[in-house]
């Protein structure tokens, strides 16, 4: 297979059978900063279906994190159109949410406090109730009252997942989140976050730029090229969960991947 042969098309997931959640027509984003111009996306299109799991997957510095931000509206993109729900996307909305590869628990609240923190609206007893509901759902429970320091890594990362979910967001944005861990850690948090999203259905949009991350995770892989990013190809992701990480489909959908981004041979 050449570095720029298409990993052979398949069927459809059920999930694209769903309505369409977000859709992003001809987006362009160029930075100006210091009188430089820099073109980072490049015509991107693209429609996420209702309780999708994509994955946006490119070498560093492509461009991942802006498409990321100009789906979610924290950034305008300098032309072409987003749309959730058939609404043009103006900025950030709370039923979205946007988990920072950087850890975003507040250090002064406790585990309650955190998942508790954007549910101030509700009557008391259904905020407990649901921040119960979350801790049991992360694997918290018995640290209800401990403070981000006296969690692991993995913990404040399942954390931030459950105070995401907390909220009931309709969608949710994850910027390389597991992105600081170590190797098992991710291993662990990748079966997590997948045993949540079945269990919710939340349309998932996840930034990664690593290979196995993207093809253990996503319903569609969208393969993005080097700055100034364009699509490169959606790779459907046809194994059911839970993947056999070294089952021949699996190796060949991330082989194919590996020689899409032009990697096959570099170690
Ligand atoms: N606000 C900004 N102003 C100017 N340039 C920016 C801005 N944000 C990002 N860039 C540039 O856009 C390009 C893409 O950045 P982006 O963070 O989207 O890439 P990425 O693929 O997410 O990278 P990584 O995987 O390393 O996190 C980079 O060259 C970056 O310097």
């Amino acid at each position: 297979m050449s570095s720029t042969m298409p990993i052979a098309a398949t069927a459809n997931s059920p999930a694209q059978a769903a309505p369409v959640k977000l859709s992003v027509d001809h987006v362009n984003m160029t930075f100006n900063r210091d009188g430089k111009t820099t073109p980072v996306l490049e015509d991107i299109n693209l429609q996420v279906h209702e309780g999708e799991f994509i994955c946006l997957l490119g070498p560093s510095g492509c461009g991942k994190s802006t498409l990321l931000n100009t789906m979610a509206g924290f950034l305008s993109p300098t032309s072409g159109a987003i749309r959730i729900d058939g609404e043009p996307v103006t900025g950030p909305d709370p039923r979205r949410i946007f988990v920072f590869q950087e850890r975003g628990v507040f250090p002064w609240l406790t585990v309650e406090g955190n998942i508790g923190f954007g549910l101030f609206k509700l009557p008391e007893a259904e905020r407990k109730q649901r921040i119960a509901h979350y801790i049991k759902m992360v694997g918290l429970g018995g640290f209800e009252q401990s403070y981000p320091n006296e969690l692991s890594g993995g913990m404040k990362q399942r954390l931030e997942v459950a105070r995401a979910l907390a909220v009931n967001p309709d969608m949710l944005f994850l910027d390389e989140p597991f992105g600081a861990l170590d190797s098992i850690t991710r291993l662990i948090m990748r079966g997590e976050l997948l045993r949540i999203w079945q269990a919710e259905r939340k349309t998932i949009i996840f930034v990664t730029h690593d290979i196995d991350e993207a093809v253990q995770l996503a319903d569609r892989v969208v393969v993005l090229n080097q700055r100034p990013a364009s699509i490169q190809q959606i790779v459907n992701i046809d194994i059911p969960h839970p993947r056999d990480l070294s089952s021949p489909r699996y190796l060949e959908l991330r082989d194919g991947i590996f020689h899409q981004i032009g990697l096959a041979h570099h170690v």
